[in-house]
């Protein structure tokens, strides 16, 4: 859902195309959703499927983690889901700060999904002083003088930005000079950070503006009168009604 940034070569050191890392996690939601459902083994196309991604790439994808699958039989789901989590390192607890616990910061607080995933929320941190020791989702929230001990207490090396676009460059600064290496931001602002650090930007209003676009246009081709035309594109490019792109596009 958002146009990310990932300030690293296109290619990783281990040889993985970036675009590859950014498919990985929709192998792994499909993967996750066939092992909850306890199916053991998949095929390149059914796996392809359920992921919205086109079957060669896939395979493609996967022979970069050494994954070729068995010939009549597929790929062993759990076998897989393995190789993948440890290729995105989530076989090891990621702790998290969230920084701006307002609107945003509360809702991502309050989701489930990170801890299944690999990520501990290990503090909340906002800058209002009224807020300080209130539980959100449980967690007392932190002040943001704390915001480096913080850090350094909890080996976090993964930061979320969640406060005012004018706030976050310097919340961001803290964070970098803090120790953190990865910022996912949701304020709606282009953040510098020094060589090593990897940010990763999520913007709904950006995605809905995209959205919008291909409305404007699929309501032109209609208007011109090609009924069949929006299939075509579709059949054309190669992508599922919900596109093969994920929506957080890699640099
Ligand atoms: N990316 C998206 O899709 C998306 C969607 C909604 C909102 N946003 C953005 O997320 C941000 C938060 O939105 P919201 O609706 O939760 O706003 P909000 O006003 O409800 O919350 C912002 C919080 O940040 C805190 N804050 C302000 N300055 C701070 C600082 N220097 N350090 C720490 N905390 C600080 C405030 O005290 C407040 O609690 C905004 O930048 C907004 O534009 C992004």
């Amino acid at each position: 859902m958002a146009t990310g940034r990932t300030h690293r070569p296109a290619t990783r050191s281990r040889g993985i195309p970036e675009a590859t890392v950014a498919r990985l996690p929709l192998y792994l939601r499909a993967l996750t959703a066939l092992s909850e459902r306890s199916v053991p083994t998949v095929s390149s196309e059914e796996l392809a499927a359920a992921a919205g991604v086109n079957s060669a790439k896939l395979r493609k994808d996967f022979s970069y983690l050494g994954s070729y699958g068995t010939r009549g039989v597929g790929y062993d789901v759990e076998y897989l889901v393995y190789q993948i989590s440890r290729e995105l390192g989530l076989t090891q607890d990621w702790p998290v700060v969230i920084v701006g616990i307002g609107n945003l910061g509360a809702a991502l607080a309050n989701y489930g999904g990170f801890a299944s995933r690999g990520f501990r929320v290990a503090a909340l941190i906002d800058a209002d002083p009224a807020m300080s020791g209130k539980p959100v989702a449980g967690i007392p929230v932190q002040h943001t003088d704390d915001l480096e001990s913080i850090i350094a207490e909890n080996g976090v090396s993964i930061g979320v930005i969640a406060t005012p676009a004018g706030a976050a460059q310097q919340v961001c600064d803290r964070l970098v000079a803090a120790g953190v290496t990865s910022i996912l931001n949701f304020a709606p602002t282009v953040l510098s950070v020094p060589d090593g650090v990897d940010v990763r930007k999520v913007d709904l209003s950006i995605e809905l503006q995209i959205l919008a676009f291909h409305e404007q246009r699929k309501a032109g081709e209609e208007a011109a009168g090609e009924p069949g035309a929006v299939l075509q594109a579709r059949k054309e490019s190669g992508k599922g009604p919900d596109g093969d792109v994920p929506a957080v596009m890699p640099a």
